[in-house]
């Protein structure tokens, strides 16, 4: 099979031939039915402690523009529905060519223009890796952020003002080591979904806790415009580097709000 992608030839409908959990009963993302989900008032709000990096990198990989720090950096993620600590791993997009598409979760069906997703590994084990090898739903903690068109986002900005440098496949850049990622996140991390699922791509793997926030993060149309000028492997627009949604089966997905 050709590497997998997002187009006619190497999308989500052919990735199972590779990776046979794509129809798995754990699948990420799905649509977050409203009227389906169930208030659990034993979800805490989430604290996520991210410490300044010296050297990290803003990539391309061809398949979504992602912020990597070196290993080790110290920041976690706890609370929430987490049993433990998890360590950041990095962060990066998906979303469309146009406002009305983007995001892998949706909203009674709504899709957001863009999701962000932070990736956390569980800190029991010895390294990334083997958190995603580690089977069970509790190896990763993903948030994930729905972003919409509105104002600026300034917490963003030295990120999407980095993406004209990385717009081919195979390109990275050193991120200045006063970006302050913690000031992307919203001041509280309450209101959100929680659900056990998987990497939304190739390997599938089922290893994910996911916490979808409810309220989405403004980016500005300059912003989107920026995403949308990065290219793929292909050389094509990586625009619509999104699953859609999977079958719930027999999950259920909590809300720390009523
Ligand atoms: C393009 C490849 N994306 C994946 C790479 N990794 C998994 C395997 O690595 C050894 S990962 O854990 O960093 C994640 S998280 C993630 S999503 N969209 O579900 O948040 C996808 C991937
Ligand atoms: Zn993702």
């Amino acid at each position: 099979m050709a590497p997998w992608g997002y187009e006619k030839d190497n999308g989500p409908a052919h990735w199972h031939k590779d990776c046979p959990i794509a129809n798995g009963k754990n699948q990420s993302p799905i649509d977050l039915i409203n009227g389906e989900v169930k208030y659990d008032s034993g979800l805490k709000p989430l604290t996520a402690k991210y410490v300044p990096f010296s050297d990290a990198k803003f990539l391309n990989n061809g398949h979504s523009v992602q912020f990597q720090p070196s290993a080790g950096n110290g920041s976690e993620l706890t609370g929430g529905p987490l049993a433990v600590k998890y360590n950041f791993e990095q962060f990066h997009f998906h979303w469309g060519n146009n406002d009305t598409e983007g995001s892998e979760h949706r909203v009674d069906g709504k899709m957001y223009p863009a999701e962000l997703h932070f990736v956390h590994w569980n800190s029991t084990n010895p390294s990334f890796k083997d958190a995603v090898g580690s089977g069970g739903p509790n190896g990763l903690a993903v948030l994930g952020f729905f972003l919409k068109v509105g104002a600026e986002n300034a917490a963003l900005k030295p990120i999407t003002d980095l993406i004209p440098k990385v717009k081919d496949a195979g390109t990275s850049v050193t991120v200045p080591s006063n970006f302050d990622m913690q000031a992307i996140l919203p001041a509280t991390l309450t209101d959100y979904y929680t659900y056990d699922g998987s990497l939304t791509t190739p390997p599938l793997a089922e290893c994910v806790k996911w916490i979808v926030f409810k309220q989405p993060l403004e980016v500005s149309a300059a912003q989107m415009e920026a995403f949308r000028s990065v290219i793929n492997r292909d050389g094509k627009p990586m625009g619509g580097n999104y699953r859609p949604p999977c079958p719930l089966h027999d999950r259920a997905v909590k809300t720390s709000f009523k």
